[in-house]
């Protein structure tokens, strides 16, 4: 049943163990941990001064990932298994363990992290899940410089787009989807994601992600209902491994792997706008669309998720701003709250269609088996009658099933061995008898001397084509047999005999989640009326004495006294941390503007102004995939020369499009518009359209003739230009009337110009 009971994202938070080097520092520990109170608190290097934080959990450094799973992983897990969205995302300063945490070393076993223990769980559950049929997915992506990339691809490199569906929310189109059976198949599945990752080593990390990544593993679970009828729910678990945040100083990044920096900088900046946005109960709207990671996990954060965040610090006196940042954010996201409810009977579960198609196959295999031999080879029978149509269908579910992995183990499969082998012993059986009749009209036929040659002949072809058509319907019957065999064992069942153990260990460890549940509640209550508490000593009392009022009124004023020192020290520390942040973005901006000013430079030089405008009239900004668009782009530029060339591969080493020109060899501009009325042209000094395949060839002094008359090669600056939606030009440059007149005397450059411009 649907549950509409709000709740709070969990917030847990995890310190790792000092490293090697910090040992070898002999770096100071600011970081103390209160387990059974869920305490945190950061000291101030070289000083007393702590910072203190109460959150659902904390694990210290001598956490073993196994107990970390035991409450974190595994309570969303088992509510996955009955039909919920969970996601357990971590998040932190690069080099704190989010990595560890989410993924762990391959080996040993023990230091698995939160997505490999995921894996067991699941498939225990599937083993355990009597009378209830499952279908089980896994998708790997990750997000890289704002691009979403399928881990799982033989092309991981290729961008995905986002979209918007009506119903299901955010998806990512053609992502893919794997079906798997058992544990070590979602094991494949992760390693061949984790070998596809962008990582690169850094000052603070030899191994740090580049990118955020989402491991999720679908669950569909039919079961059928006490009104008789199958229901289909479906549990999504998102595991998230973000890329972390840092700062260019400490982590020495250059080059590209400081553009990703600021890309994964400005995606977590996005995602603590939307955690404020959540947690403001002025603010209604949400900034999800700022960034690809907020958009994707959009429903983990105020949706239909039942979340946990991990955040991740590190113990050491050196990233005290980092780590007291890390736990303000974590605080502000203990505030949100999300709607978890049970997905159920939604439209386009695949194991209905699965179970549908495995009905229908049943069904066809039944009638053949009961039609008997003769059946598959009835005389006459026309084509697309009921054999043909089958065959389309098992096409479209090898179509469904096609990205399935290697299997490893069957749970159980729906269709039982008996069965298999009476169906196979039938074919068999046809087979024998096929043969049989055949030999026996083959004698007849010979035992008749005085028929003609001729017609003897006749009846032997038929008799062949009459076998030859059996055995076709044979094979095909093997066929749809192996299909059904296949698409059974994509859905796995649930062992009919749970054993005792197994259903106590179970229901203890249930017992056992409840029971951490109720103290997590326990705690946000007791958080709530100590605030309540300080609330009340703002509220008039009646005293019974003078010196009781001067008592208490003392004690109350120290106690504002402290919290006014408290919150003096508080809006330091955010000033402090709004003023680095600013430092960072600034850093950012400067970074930005840097690529801005090449841009605009290769603008300036080398595309004629009016051209440019062209360009910036005909592009408009797509909303949904947060690109700029130009219709016909395929037909422009660069990827026209392109083009080109490919049509020069005939061999005589004449250009493929130069077929079309005029007399003296170049290309009639006129006949190529017609021919693609799209095409944009490339640009030479005198003016003319002319292809950009079709340019000069280089002079023998090595430069290209448009070099040598041009004089000025490509360096006319055109300052002070107000391009109509050109952004980021104007700031750069002010008005220069010598400009101008450079201008003019400016050979025109190769750029892009639509066809049929005239100048
Ligand atoms: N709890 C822990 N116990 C033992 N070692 C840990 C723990 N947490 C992290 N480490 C070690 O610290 C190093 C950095 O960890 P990891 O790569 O997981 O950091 P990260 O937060 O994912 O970094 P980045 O954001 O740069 O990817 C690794 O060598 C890892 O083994």
């Amino acid at each position: 049943m649907a549950d509409d009971k709000r709740e709070c994202v969990k917030v847990v938070i995890r310190c790792r163990p000092l490293s090697g080097q910090e040992k070898i520092d002999n770096r100071e520990k600011i970081v103390d941990m209160v387990v059974k109170d869920g305490a945190v608190s950061v000291r101030r290097p070289g000083t007393q001064d702590c910072k203190n934080f109460t959150f659902d959990a904390v694990y210290d450094e001598h956490t073993i990932q196994g107990d970390f799973y035991e409450h974190t992983g595994y309570p969303i897990v088992e509510s996955v298994m009955d039909g919920y969205n969970g996601t357990v995302f971590a998040y932190g300063q690069t080099g704190t363990g989010k990595t560890h945490t989410m993924v762990g070393p391959a080996q040993p076993e023990e230091l698995h992290g939160v997505i490999p223990r995921t894996f067991a769980h699941i498939f225990r559950n599937v083993d355990c899940g009597q009378n209830k049929k499952f279908l089980v997915r896994a998708s790997y992506l990750e997000i890289y410089n704002e691009e979403i990339r399928d881990l799982l691809s033989k092309n991981p490199k290729q961008k995905l787009e986002l979209k918007d569906h009506p119903e299901g929310g955010v998806f990512v189109k053609d992502l893919t989807n794997m079906i798997v059976k058992g544990a070590p198949d979602l094991q494949q599945v992760m390693e061949v994601g984790q070998k596809n990752r962008s990582v690169a080593s850094t000052l603070m990390n030899n191994e740090s992600s580049r990118s955020h990544s989402i491991f999720t593993i679908t669950v569909e679970i039919l079961e059928q209902g006490i009104d008789g009828q199958d229901h289909i729910r479906v549990g999504k678990m998102n595991m998230v491994d973000l890329a972390g945040s840092e700062r260019q100083s400490k982590t020495g990044a250059t080059g590209d792997t400081l553009k990703e920096a600021t890309k994964i900088n400005m995606s977590l900046s996005a995602l603590g706008n939307v955690i404020s946005a959540l947690i403001d109960s002025k603010t209604s709207f949400v900034p999800y669309r700022d960034s690809k990671l907020t958009r994707l996990l959009q429903d983990s954060l105020g949706g239909n998720t039942k979340t946990v965040m991990c955040a991740c610090i590190g113990p050491v006196d050196y990233n005290f701003d980092e780590t007291l940042s890390t736990l303000r954010y974590a605080s502000r996201a203990k505030s949100i709250k999300n709607k978890p409810r049970i997905n159920e009977d939604p439209k386009d579960a695949m194991i209905r269609e699965f179970q549908d198609e495995i009905t229908r196959l049943k069904m066809k295999l039944q009638e053949r088996a009961n039609a008997g031999p003769g059946s598959p080879i009835r005389p006459g029978a026309a084509p697309g009658e009921p054999e043909v149509i089958v065959e389309k269908e098992v096409v479209e579910v090898e179509k469904i099933v096609e990205k399935e992995v290697v299997v490893q183990k069957v749970v159980q499969s729906g269709i039982t061995e008996e069965e298999v082998q009476r169906i196979q012993w039938q074919v068999e059986q046809e087979r024998a008898q096929i043969e049989m009749a055949v030999e026996a009209e083959r004698q007849a036929i010979e035992a008749q001397k005085e028929m003609a040659d001729q017609e003897k002949q006749q009846l032997l072809e038929a008799l062949e084509e009459k076998q030859r058509s059996r055995e076709e319907k044979a094979q095909q019957q093997e066929k749809m047999l192996q299909q059904l065999k296949a698409m059974e064992e994509k859905m796995l069942v649930g062992s009919q005999v749970m054993e005792k153990a197994m259903q106590q260990e179970a229901d203890l460890r249930k017992a056992a989640v409840e029971v951490e549940e109720k103290k997590r509640l326990e705690q946000r209550m007791q958080e709530e009326l100590e605030q309540q508490q300080e609330d009340k000593l703002n509220l008039e009392e009646k005293y019974a004495s003078t010196e009781e009022q001067v008592q208490k009124m003392t004690s109350k004023l120290e106690k504002l006294w402290n919290r006014h020192k408290q919150t003096q020290q508080e809006v330091q520390d955010l000033q402090h941390e709004f003023q680095t942040e600013r430092e960072d973005m600034l850093e950012t901006i400067r970074d930005l503007r840097k690529e801005v000013k090449l841009v605009c430079l290769t603008i300036e030089n080398f595309i004629p102004l009016e051209h440019y405008q062209q360009i910036v009239e005909r592009a408009h900004y797509d909303e949904s995939s947060d690109e700029w668009v130009i219709n016909n782009i395929d037909l422009a530029g660069n990827r026209v020369r392109r083009r080109g060339r490919i049509l020069d591969d005939d061999g005589d080493g004449r250009h493929g499009m130069r077929r079309t020109g005029q007399a003296d060899g170049s290309p009639d501009p006129v006949a190529m518009m017609n021919e693609r009325p799209n095409v944009y042209f490339a640009y030479t000094e005198d003016g003319g359209a002319q292809r950009a395949e079709t340019r000069p060839a280089p002079a023998k002094n090595g430069k290209s003739q448009r070099m040598k008359s041009a004089g000025r090669p490509g360096t006319a600056s055109r300052k002070g230009r107000a391009v109509k939606g050109a952004v980021g030009t104007n700031f750069l440059h002010s008005p220069d009337p010598e400009e101008a007149e450079a201008e003019a005397a400016f050979p025109k450059a190769r750029g892009l110009v639509r066809a049929g411009y005239q100048g």
